[in-house]
């Protein structure tokens, strides 16, 4: 079942015409990549999804109704610990305290912060207060998971775990995720569906599905896969920036 998220949607900020008649349909339980050059309309896009922009023209899909957003820094409460940062969803749902907690220490469990359930963000590494971040999402039981390249700030061994952690999740829920990152064997090992946006005002100007099925993407498909999209000038080309720098 295909669901049309978007249709037809444009924004601008003030003159400044960010996203041109941009349709987006997605599938449960897939994920879906969006890459593009820097300053493109990636996150304008995500925010649109989330309802805290309004497009210019054009529809946002109206039964969005659970969506949880990651950012790429985790913006923990400094003053809750770990259980209570991952049940914040649940109380503006209206969860009752012991049924949120309850909740909160079996995903913390999930994301192997077992031990940590009682710790401040101050008392956690980096990965781990994205682990909190993804389960405070997941808390909620989302139909759309919107995640902001979550996991750029991390070490390589934290973001496979992190990697992982979403791509269990998908699979085991009826979530579809939209995962924006710059970084293409991400996407290769991630993405069901991968799209790419030109350079601002942001077009589809490429798309690929991937074949194989999340738990068959070992590292040599990954890197077969990475130099065929690489060879592809739309890809390459969003790598560039929306305004270059200048090195010297
Ligand atoms: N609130 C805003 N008001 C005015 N312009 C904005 C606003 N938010 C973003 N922009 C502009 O819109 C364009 C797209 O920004 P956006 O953050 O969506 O890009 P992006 O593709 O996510 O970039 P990056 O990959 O660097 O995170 C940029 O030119 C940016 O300066």
């Amino acid at each position: 079942m295909t669901v049309q998220l978007l249709d037809r949607i444009t924004h601008q900020y003030g003159s400044r015409l960010v996203l041109d008649e941009i349709s987006l349909s997605v599938k449960p339980s897939q994920i879906l990549c969006l890459m593009g050059p820097s300053g493109c309309g990636k996150t304008t896009l995500l925010n649109l999804l989330a309802g805290l922009v309004s497009p210019t023209a054009g529809k946002v899909a109206p039964s969005l109704s659970s969506v949880a957003y990651v950012f790429q820094e985790p913006c923990l409460f400094p003053w809750y610990t770990t259980v209570e940062n991952i049940a914040i969803g649940l109380k503006a749902q209206g969860v009752n305290q012991t049924r949120r907690l309850q909740r909160a220490r079996t995903l913390a469990e999930k994301v192997g912060l077992a031990d940590a359930t009682h710790l401040y963000p101050q008392q956690l590494s980096g990965g781990m207060k994205q682990r909190v971040n993804l389960a405070r999402a997941f808390a909620i039981d989302p139909s759309l998971l919107l995640l902001d390249e979550p996991f750029s700030s991390l070490d390589l061994g934290t973001r496979g775990q992190a990697q992982k952690l979403v791509m269990n999740w998908v699979a085991e829920h009826e979530t579809t995720a939209i995962l924006v990152t710059h970084d293409l064997a991400e996407a290769v090992l991630m993405a069901d569906h991968l799209i790419v946006f030109s350079a601002r005002p942001a077009r589809m100007v490429y798309c690929w599905e991937n074949e194989k099925p999340p738990q068959q993407r070992d590292a040599v498909y990954i890197y077969r896969i990475l130099a065929q999209l690489q060879a592809v000038p739309e890809v390459a080309a969003s790598f560039s920036l929306e305004t270059p720098l200048s090195l010297f």
